[in-house]
């Protein structure tokens, strides 16, 4: 219960829960510092492993088990917990990744359920609502359970929500999942008398708040003829849940994707809240990262400004050795300096050091290559001049915030909508390659291309326009500060009523 007639107002206190995985960890801990900072109480739910990963990559220093305690110290009020996502700690979720989205798919939600129960019935600060991610199957459900409001957590574009919301219309049109003709009995053949028909490849105009998109654009499991894979059970059914959310918050800024997010609005309670970065932007006051972060900067600070290309493929997609080698070749011709994230898994974790044997000794001391850092110190870098990326959303926001144009080599999910935001409507940066396979010639002129100071390169004062409105955004009267006040108070008028009725 919020606030008894008499009582002193009361901010509410939420269970956030995070999805496992780095690109959503990250935002998800900033939000948590977002709504402490405005008074809520926040619990905030790891997994075990998570806190394992994020433990050992340190330094916690004096924070020990909780990641929270120094904003605790600043009068925060952020609790932290713990709990299995259904596999053991050693488990290696990279290489069985399938094992880990299904523990995520049938497992984890009795985990949370236990925990929730428990943290409702403590005795603690009363909770009103649930916030997870909406790659959850479960939220609405466990929030209706335990009477709470159930706050769904988008970490991607508008777009790609709606995309997704609209998953049936795209079905319905034969944009999604292949199509079955029934033949006549003389065409039939030893499947019996059906055609399996691919997708539409024509544009997709008749989703709401959507001009046109090109098929090749949408996310990578849309494109996928089958769709019986544990990753689709998961959004299914995730989209199925989000129907029941009361509030979904969305890290992206209202000015970015104008059309997509009225639209939705027309249908949900969403809210435009991003970028949601830690205050100070580079100071990482809460551990978040799932790899020690190698220092980069004393390199960095040797070099000519916006000289050096920054390469990373985020935490999640891995590359494929052969493209990785082009590359590789690539970066080598096109004589830049450059740092390169290269995760222990890029290609996976079975293979350790999949670059060419030369590769380091060419290079030599134009390039940096690690296995992670801190992203957005080094985006931060004046050094900094290009970030060739896999178009994670959080790198896309980070790079854009830091006005470093992007080289966009999308590898699965949300990235191929991701690079159209990027190159096609944005215009912040440019593809690294327009023809498949990858080849070094392309990349090599391509990173050339981005890195060149041309005037011609436009897309270097589009991206200082673009980071101007994230910038607004975030401002006292920006739209996100103003959809933030307004979630809050609409959350808190929704409480007050339960309150009043009980
Ligand atoms: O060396 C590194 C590399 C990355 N990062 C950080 O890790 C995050 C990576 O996030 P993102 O760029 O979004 O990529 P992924 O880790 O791949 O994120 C997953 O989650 C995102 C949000 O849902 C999706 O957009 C992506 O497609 C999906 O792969 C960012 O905050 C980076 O700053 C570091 O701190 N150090």
């Amino acid at each position: 219960m919020l606030n008894k007639p008499g009582e002193k107002h009361q901010r509410p206190h939420a269970i956030l829960v995070a999805y496992p995985l780095q690109g959503h960890v990250i935002p998800s801990v900033h939000l948590a510092i977002k709504l402490a900072s405005r008074g809520f109480t926040i619990t905030f739910i790891n997994t075990h492993s998570i806190h394992h990963q994020t433990s050992k990559a340190g330094p916690h220093g004096e924070d020990g088990d909780d990641p929270f305690a120094s904003v605790g110290k600043s009068g925060l009020d952020i609790r932290y917990i713990t709990i299995s996502d259904g596999l053991p700690l050693g488990f290696d979720r990279s290489l069985n990744h399938d094992q880990f989205m299904a523990a995520l798919l049938n497992v984890f939600s009795a985990h949370v359920e236990e925990e929730v129960e428990k943290i409702v019935k403590s005795g603690g600060p009363p909770v009103n609502c649930l916030i997870a991610d909406t790659f959850f199957v479960w939220p609405s459900r466990v929030a209706k359970k335990f009477g709470l409001l159930s706050v769904s957590l988008w970490t991607e574009p508008a777009l790609v929500f709606t995309l997704y919301y609209h998953l049936d219309l795209l079905r319905l049109n034969g944009h999604f999942g292949c199509i079955v003709v029934l033949l006549s009995e003389k065409n039939s053949n030893e499947y019996g008398p059906v055609l399996l028909q691919d997708a539409r490849e024509d544009p997709i105009d008749y989703v709401p708040g959507i001009q046109s998109i090109d098929p090749k654009d949408i996310m990578s499991y849309l494109q996928e003829m089958d769709t019986s894979t544990v990753c689709h059970h998961i959004i299914f059914n995730a989209f199925k849940d989000v129907k029941g959310a009361d509030f979904v918050l969305c890290n992206t800024v209202q000015e970015l994707e104008p059309e997509t997010i009225s639209a939705l609005q027309s249908k949900m309670a969403f809210f435009a809240i991003g970028p949601i970065f830690p205050p100070g932007f580079t100071k990482n006051i809460v551990a978040t990262s799932l790899w020690s972060e190698s220092d980069c900067t004393h390199w960095l600070n040797t070099r000519p400004p916006a000289s050096v290309l920054y390469v990373s493929f985020g935490s999640y997609a891995h590359v494929t050795k052969s493209d990785l080698v082009e590359i590789a070749n690539g970066l080598l011709l096109s004589k830049l300096s450059f740092v390169w994230v290269l995760r222990p898994d890029i290609v996976s974790s079975d293979d350790a050091d999949p670059l060419p044997h030369e590769f380091k000794e060419e290079t030599g001391d134009r390039a940096m290559i690690i296995p992670w850092c801190s992203q957005k110190q080094v985006l931060s870098h004046p050094a900094i001049g290009g970030f060739l990326t896999h178009c994670g959303w959080n790198s896309i926001l980070e790079s854009i915030w830091c006005k470093v144009p992007l080289l966009c080599f999308p590898l699965l999910t949300d990235q191929f909508t991701n690079r159209k935001l990027v190159v096609d409507d944005w215009k912040i940066g440019i593809n690294l390659c327009n023809r498949k396979p990858v080849s070094r010639i392309e990349v090599s002129e391509n990173i050339n291309h981005l890195m060149s100071r041309k005037p011609m390169n436009n897309f270097r004062k589009k991206i200082e326009e673009t980071k101007k409105m994230l910038e607004n955004a975030l401002t006292a009267t920006g739209s996100s500060e103003k959809n933030m006040e307004q979630f809050i108070k609409d959350l808190e008028v929704t409480i007050q009523k339960r309150c009043n009725k009980e």
